[in-house]
């Protein structure tokens, strides 16, 4: 699996690969980070996001790495990219129904596909990298290949996807979804809204064929084959924002078991300060994903990062049980270990938080990392606004508290 050789799902390989991008997370970031140079020549950016996604690295650790070698001013670019993420899962999680609704739009299109041949035509085409616009069939296959695309090209593609092909916006949504090792809920949702003028209301971005030129090095020049115009796709609209999360505290004194999934792969604080865990399990969420099987290498990255969560802290988790799929079969579970209560790390919305809100034979003791807890109330609306935030944030996360 050519994706797995270049994103091996370890800690070990996450804080190596951040040790060897920190010297350029300034300057060069800053000057480069656009051009998409190919498979292989991803060097101007940290190529870090399964890892983040899974959070075999935190966001917190490769922030402090960062600032330990640039100031804040030279390595803004990086840092500010870095909160985009932060500020997609705090957005989505004050706006959960964003999820439901690109899920059931998903199933409506899925529909269509099965029942309209014409559809079905394009967007296997498009899926299999046959539409004939030379660098979106590339992409389409580096995708598939490698389970990776550069960030200009995830906005060109979606682009394409929608204005020039004019294929549903969720059925792209879907096939990053299956395809991308880094694969996120609302990193992916809010990137396709973006694009397709959902998130920021009737503003869309248009992919351009000399953007493409100049920032692919002149690898590809699709004159004359896009879109010329870009009007805002269907999709549900932004909903009220609800209050973020809080997180549960856990009670010492019960019998706990402790349940591990994709989107925190790192236990080490809930073990330090929180109960001894009687056993432990892992969740396999892959099953949420899509109506359609993932790539293997999704399967395979997020299952190799569970494994490696649990060799990280093996001595201390109890006999762990591999890869329980729904709520019905935790329960059991953890009935069977006689727990009086489920602590896991918050599951930010999406397959895992999904699974995990069906649990209700055990209380299930949800377990927010100050960082969300922290940034994600910040993200009210857009990112500019968010952004002002950073300051304060970072002198949070380095124990200095900045005005
Ligand atoms: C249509 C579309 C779909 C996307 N789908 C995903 C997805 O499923 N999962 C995902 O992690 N990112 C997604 N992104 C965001 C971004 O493209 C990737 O995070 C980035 O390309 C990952 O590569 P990197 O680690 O080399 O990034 P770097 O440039 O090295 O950035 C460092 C980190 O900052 C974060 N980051 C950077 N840009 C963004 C962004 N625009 N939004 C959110 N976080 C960002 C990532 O965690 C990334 O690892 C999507 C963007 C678009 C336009």
């Amino acid at each position: 699996m050519q994706a797995l050789e270049h994103f091996p799902p370890t800690r070990e390989t996450g804080l190596d690969r951040l040790a060897q991008f920190v010297p350029r997370a300034g300057k060069d970031y800053q000057t480069n980070r656009n051009f998409d140079l190919g498979s292989g020549a991803h060097d101007h950016v940290s190529q870090l996001s399964p890892y983040f996604r899974t959070r075999l690295v935190t966001e917190e650790e490769a922030l402090r790495a960062v600032l330990e070698e640039h100031s804040r001013s030279a390595a803004g670019k990086f840092i500010d990219e870095m909160f985009w993420r932060t500020y997609s899962k705090g957005w989505l999680e004050m706006r959960p129904t964003v999820w439901s609704a690109y899920k059931g739009e998903r199933d409506q299109a899925w529909d269509d596909v099965q029942t309209q041949s014409g559809l079905r035509q394009e967007w296997e085409a498009a899926c299999r990298g046959e539409t004939g616009i030379e660098c979106f069939d590339h992409w389409a296959h580096e995708l598939v290949e490698t389970g990776y695309l550069h960030n200009h090209a995830r906005m060109w593609f979606a682009s394409i996807w929608m204005f020039t092909l004019r294929l549903p916006w969720a059925l792209g949504a879907d096939f990053f979804l299956r395809h991308l090792c880094d694969g996120d809920p609302a990193s992916n949702t809010l990137g396709w809204r973006w694009v397709g003028g959902l998130h920021t209301p009737d503003k869309t971005y248009l992919a351009r064929a000399s953007n493409i030129r100049k920032y692919t090095n002149e690898r590809f020049h699709p004159k004359y084959q896009l879109a010329g115009e870009a009007a805002p796709v269907d999709g549900t609209p932004n909903p009220e924002r609800m209050a973020p999360p809080e997180g549960d505290t856990p009670d010492r004194e019960r019998r706990t078991v402790l349940l591990l999934h994709e989107d925190d792969c790192a236990p080490g604080w809930m073990l330090e300060d929180g109960p001894a865990p009687v056993a432990t399990a892992t969740l396999d969420a892959t099953g949420g994903i899509s109506h359609l099987e993932p790539a293997p290498h999704v399967k395979a990255f997020r299952d190799g990062a569970l494994a490696d969560a649990v060799a990280q802290h093996g001595d201390v988790l109890g006999p762990v049980t591999y890869a329980l799929d729904s709520a019905s079969a935790i329960a059991a579970w953890a009935r069977e270990h006689g727990a009086e209560q489920i602590v896991t790390s918050y599951p930010p919305v999406g397959p895992a938080a999904d699974i995990i809100a069906g649990i209700d034979e055990v209380p299930v003791i949800r377990r927010l990392r100050p960082f969300d807890a922290r940034a994600w109330p910040y993200a009210t609306a857009g990112f500019f606004k968010f952004k002002d935030k950073i300051p304060k944030l970072l002198g949070a996360l380095k124990g200095v508290e900045v005005a």
